[in-house]
């Protein structure tokens, strides 16, 4: 049989599917189901093998059983229950969440279909490498609305059960337990890590890998210039925190069950990772945002109403957008020397982004994934022979931001960075300079209502391998300093900008690291290039023009 000049493999003749009579068939990479019509006419509807959950022998019951009855009878077969199978395969709603299909099949004898069943299973096997066995659940019972553990069992129990994934199952007791867990346990067993939790949780598991992975490849993290080396398990989160937004920035929806497929199905994205350090000590590593000044202030605030629950960051953020405070600094960073992508790219990171891809040569499609991933040597860690290139900015912030990712959440659309990549080797870095109180909200506003919120006078924003942050006594009088950064600004090209009125000077904020507080002030910070794989696609480009792939009724 032939389409398009395309040799197909025949698999089914003459079966019901759904009620209706189909051939069968894989052309391309999909399970494609071909109507039987009188005139022929109707469209193939398809499966990509890629997203085949599962396929299981089936009992039919109720509706099925009345149409496989009507399709044997008018075919003149005799149909037994074990003649069904269900093919379980993912399919994407236009809000982007991933849902779970089910395609009944009544072959007409066992032979048909226990061949199908293996010729499938063998094909998902052939095409898709790098499916997950084994995985250790580490569930973080506090997280968000505190239902982690109901998240897991009604969302993604029976999605790993389904697709042959054995799980091994905990429940932190306490905070730190899941590190332990990973510092501790023998994983050998293992081809991930997955969180059930919230930002907080995926950060300790991602701390705790990095940490033992390095120790075993016996590295002095300590060294700000070392390159870390990458662990061979992968990670993955299903949501059940406040905020999510690393869950949000990789997979485009803070859903469960999206996730949950996305993991079972094996799909990669290799993820940036910094490596934070006060005076040569390893302070931590961040996965997705630093933020010192208003966003340090925020974390280290709402501590004192931990009792409020998601809320207090609400109340915390408000009192020191009252009080509107900026710190002195010097911050120096190491541009981005590859131009072919900035901030200011209309083009977002996506599944299968050119730019990442690139610089990891990773693929987001589970065929060609490998654990080797060939990153060229000079992207993983920015060193010394960099020195040269540094660039420094001195002057007063209201806020300075760094955004691995683009930090966007349902609460934040515009994210910190919109087309900050997953795993371009940089981060985003963002200086709001010194502003009055009206500006700054002007500025979060445009976080919190999908506006752009790099687009603003006193806001400047640098593509970076690598920075560090100094804090500065205030010095000379205000007009002095100024001057001393407009001059500067205007040197470099930078729009001068003007503050009406102006916000009060403190001595020093403190660091959120992916909403950990570090009160150091003076960090280095190092982007390793797509250090971590974790189990997700990448947000998706949605299509709201019908395709033929989708739950054949
Ligand atoms: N059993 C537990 N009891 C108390 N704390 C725990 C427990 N298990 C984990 N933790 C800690 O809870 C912290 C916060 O969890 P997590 O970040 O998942 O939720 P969240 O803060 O609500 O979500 P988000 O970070 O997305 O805003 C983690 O740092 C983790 O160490």
């Amino acid at each position: 049989m032939e389409v398009e000049g395309e040799e197909i493999a025949e698999l089914l003749k003459s079966v019901e599917v759904g009620g209706k009579e189909c051939d069968v068939f894989i052309h391309n990479g999909n399970l494609t189901f071909q109507r039987l019509t009188h005139d022929g006419t109707k469209p193939p509807t398809y499966i990509p093998l890629n997203r085949i959950l599962a396929i299981k022998p089936c009992e039919s019951s109720g509706k099925r059983a009345t149409l496989a009855r009507k399709f044997s009878k008018k075919n003149g077969v005799e149909i037994t229950q074990s003649h069904s199978l269900k093919v379980y395969s993912t399919r994407i709603s236009r809000s982007g969440k991933w849902k779970l299909c089910k395609h009944s099949i009544t072959c007409s004898s066992q032979e048909d279909s226990q061949n199908f069943i293996e010729y499938i299973n063998n094909a998902i096997k052939e095409y898709v490498s790098s499916r997950p066995k084994h995985l250790m659940i580490l569930i973080n019972p506090r997280g968000g609305k505190k239902n982690g553990e109901y998240i897991y069992r009604k969302y993604a129990a029976h999605i790993f059960n389904l697709a042959d994934v054995k799980t091994s199952v905990f429940v932190t007791s306490h905070s730190d337990q899941a590190r332990d867990q990973i510092l501790e346990q023998d994983l050998s067993a293992y081809d991930g890590i997955i969180g059930v939790g919230g930002d907080g949780t995926i950060n300790e598991i991602v701390n705790a890998l990095l940490a033992r992975t390095q120790n075993e490849a016996g590295l002095d993290v300590d060294d700000p210039e070392v390159t870390l080396v990458r662990p061979k398990l992968k990670v993955g989160i299903i949501p059940a925190g406040s905020t999510d937004a690393i869950v949000f920035d990789t997979t485009g929806v803070s859903d469960p069950v999206t996730s949950t497929l996305q993991i079972a199905q094996g799909f990669t994205v290799g993820l940036d990772v910094c490596s934070v350090h006060h005076s040569n000590y390893l302070l931590r590593y961040t996965l997705a945002f630093l933020g010192y000044g208003f966003f340090g202030d925020v974390v280290k605030e709402s501590e004192k109403f931990r009792w409020m629950g998601p809320n207090r960051y609400s109340l915390a953020g408000f009192l020191k957008y009252m009080r509107n405070q900026s710190y002195h600094g010097v911050v120096s960073y190491l541009p981005n020397d590859d131009h072919s992508h900035s901030p200011w790219d209309s083009e977002v990171c996506r599944a299968g982004c050119p730019v990442c891809k690139e610089k990891g040569e990773y693929s987001p499609t589970p065929a060609t994934v490998t654990d080797d991933i060939n990153i060229k040597v000079e992207d993983l860690c920015p060193s010394e022979k960099d020195v040269e290139k540094w660039e420094s900015k001195h002057g007063e912030f209201n806020a300075i931001n760094a955004a691995i990712l683009s930090c966007t959440s349902v609460k934040a659309p515009g994210g910190v960075s919109r087309a900050a990549h997953l795993g371009n080797g940089c981060v985003d870095l963002v200086l709001v300079r010194r502003c009055s109180r009206l500006q700054y909200l002007r500025y979060m506003l445009r976080i919190a209502l999908n506006g752009n919120p790099l687009d603003l006078n006193f806001v400047e924003v640098q593509r970076v391998k690598a920075f560090k942050f100094q804090t500065t006594h205030p010095g000379p009088p205000r007009s002095d300093v100024e001057q001393c950064s407009e001059a500067t600004a205007a040197d470099s090209g930078d729009v001068v900008y003007v503050p009406r009125r102006q916000a009060s000077v403190s001595s020093t904020s403190s660091w959120n690291l992916d909403g950990e507080i570090a009160e150091q002030p003076d960090i280095d910070v190092r982007v390793h290039c797509q250090l971590i794989q974790l189990f997700a696609l990448g947000p998706e480009v949605h299509d709201s023009k019908p395709s033929p792939f989708s739950c054949f009724r």
